[in-house]
């Protein structure tokens, strides 16, 4: 096969996404017309503006402009919005099914309800199902450079959509707010019966990780690509098949690895990990789904086989139901 015919096949082939922030899928395009709208002064004046302020050094700098962003979301109808441009997109790169992370703790201080954000997400989410059975999962994710005692209020307010959410995570500035700082949601969260999922280990220590899966008892971990330090902890990961959703294009833009060159995804795929590939914020780091995929295969020369691995890990790692990941893969191998 050659590298065309094979991104052909990347493109063409079903995957699941399952680290996306949608309040990083905004497009500066949307971004500006929400601003525009709702009155909200932003400190750019054009589309190439935004794009310059958007060279990160670190997960910080990246995060200022990211909330900044979301603060032109008001009204339920942006939600639509926003939730309806990722989910076109996810037709259009063959996603067919989308765990998103949605951060209500974002626009609460801007007086947006639970309610109102939710009303707009499922909207867009039932058109995305009834028009072309787009298959998504919402994960409540949580900002860590918050209380706990935040937390745990917005998770009480979670409890009016609680059919509609399956997970919890944990996202926001890693260093300073380790995992064992959210034991006490963590533990409610699992009372109540949601997946557990948390971010550690992007830039946080290997230690990060294990406090995630020992001290929360989360089944799968964001990033995490920071286990290579620790090879007891890889042994372990890859014993349990404990998933990493690692995030490529995110991790060189934010300076985890200084090029794709030292990316250590594919090291961790051979080593027999349950790792997978997703875009995290795709509008901040210059791709979607498919060119994080596509940069595997430029940069590391990622193999059809690897690249197979990697998709059908997409759906096992998945909270989907067994029988539903298995639908999916077969339909994945109906491709090769
Ligand atoms: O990569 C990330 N890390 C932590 N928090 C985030 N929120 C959006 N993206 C990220
Ligand atoms: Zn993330």
């Amino acid at each position: 096969m050659s590298s065309d015919e094979f991104i052909n096949w990347l493109k063409r082939v079903p995957k699941a996404e399952l680290h996306l922030h949608i309040d990083g899928s905004m497009q500066p395009k949307r971004m500006l017309s929400l601003a525009k709208k709702n009155g909200i002064s932003l400190p750019y004046d054009s589309l190439d503006a935004v794009q310059a302020a958007y060279a990160f050094e670190d997960l910080q700098s990246f995060l200022d402009l990211y909330y900044l962003g979301a603060s032109v979301l008001l009204e339920e109808d942006d939600f639509f919005h926003l939730m309806m441009d990722y989910l076109l997109k996810c037709r259009e790169q063959n996603i067919v099914h989308a765990e998103i992370m949605i951060e209500p703790q974002t626009y609460a201080p801007n007086g947006v309800s639970f309610a109102t954000m939710m009303s707009g997400f499922k909207r867009a989410i039932k058109q995305a199902h009834d028009q072309w059975g787009q298959s998504v999962i919402l994960i409540l994710s949580f900002l860590r450079h918050l209380s706990e005692q935040d937390a745990l209020e917005m998770l009480e307010q979670a409890t009016d959509f609680r059919d509609d959410l399956m997970a919890i995570g944990l996202a926001s500035s890693e260093l300073g707010n380790p995992p064992q700082k959210f034991s006490q949601l963590y533990q409610e969260a699992a009372r109540l019966g949601f997946r557990l999922s948390a971010h550690a280990g992007e830039e946080g220590p290997a230690d990060f990780i294990w406090q995630a899966l020992k001290g929360l008892d989360v089944e799968r971990i964001d990033h995490g690509v920071r286990c290579v330090d620790d090879p007891e902890l890889v042994d372990f990961l890859c014993e349990r098949q404990i998933p990493l959703t690692v995030c490529p294009l995110s991790n060189t833009k934010l300076r985890v690895f200084e090029t794709m060159h030292q990316h250590t995804v594919l090291s961790l795929l051979d080593r027999g990990l349950c790792v997978t590939i997703n875009s995290d914020d795709p509008a901040y780091f210059g791709g979607y789904l498919n060119e994080n995929y596509i940069a595997l295969h430029e940069h590391l020369g990622m193999n059809q086989a690897q690249a197979l691995r990697l998709v059908e890990n997409s759906f096992k790692a998945s909270f989907l139901s067994p029988e539903r990941k298995q639908a999916f893969i077969k339909q994945v191998h109906a491709t090769e």
